[in-house]
């Protein structure tokens, strides 16, 4: 079983958010608080760093975690070489990735992560419905690999993921958890969702 320790974590919010306006979406405010501090939350005490992969206002992702990672080649290129990047710097034999753009993760995300992971290189995330390859167990050993792809040209995350050892995590049970937001009107949504849920949690508060 993978421990704490042999475990990084990184949430790419290096994207451009062109549906957003341009507006950065992980420092976007979301419940009173940046979009990606509700994903932090979801790492933080289940591995040993959190990483935040951006490509601006980085001295506002400094100060919410514990390093902050550029895409190895700039232009932005896609989460593809943000995932690179996250397996270049960890200094550990994992990397947990999840996105900025994704506030009701399941908070126990990282363990089922690692316990269905088994004998695989890579474990993705499945809703019952469909993939979502930015959330994702990987091993960092995968990096010479993800170079050699990246430099042929590779830019989609499950295609690469489709020449490894890698599976399905089932999280059917947890609606709404990987919804993300793109536009003004889905952060409002989930806006009420994510409140809706906290509110389940302490009724008193
Ligand atoms: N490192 C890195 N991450 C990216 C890049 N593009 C998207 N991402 C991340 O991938 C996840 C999904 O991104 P999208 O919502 O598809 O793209 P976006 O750039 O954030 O938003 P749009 O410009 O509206 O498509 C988010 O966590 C983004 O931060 C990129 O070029 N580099």
């Amino acid at each position: 079983m993978i421990t704490q320790g042999e475990l990084s974590g990184m949430i790419l919010a290096g994207g451009q958010g062109r549906r957003m306006g341009g507006r950065d979406k992980g420092l976007e405010p979301f419940a009173g608080r940046p979009l990606v501090a509700h994903v932090i939350e979801r790492l933080e005490g289940r591995v040993a760093e959190v990483m935040i992969n951006a490509n601006r206002h980085l001295d506002a992702y400094r100060a919410l975690a514990d390093r902050v990672v550029i895409d190895a080649e700039d232009g932005f290129q896609g989460p593809l070489m943000g995932i690179y990047s996250g397996l270049r710097a960890a200094t550990t034999p994992w990397l947990v990735v999840a996105p900025c753009d994704s506030p009701a993760l399941p908070d126990d995300l990282v363990a089922r992560l690692v316990a269905g992971i088994g004998g695989a290189d890579i474990a993705v995330a499945h809703d019952g419905e469909r993939l979502h390859p930015v959330v994702a167990l990987l091993r960092t050993a995968l990096a010479d690999d993800l170079a050699a792809a990246l430099a042929a040209g590779e830019r989609k995350i499950d295609r690469w993921y489709a020449r490894h050892g890698w599976c399905e995590v089932d999280f059917s049970d947890c609606p709404e958890a990987f919804a993300n937001l793109n536009t003004d009107d889905e952060k409002r949504r989930l806006e009420q969702v994510v409140s809706h849920r906290a509110h389940k949690e302490s009724p008193t508060s």
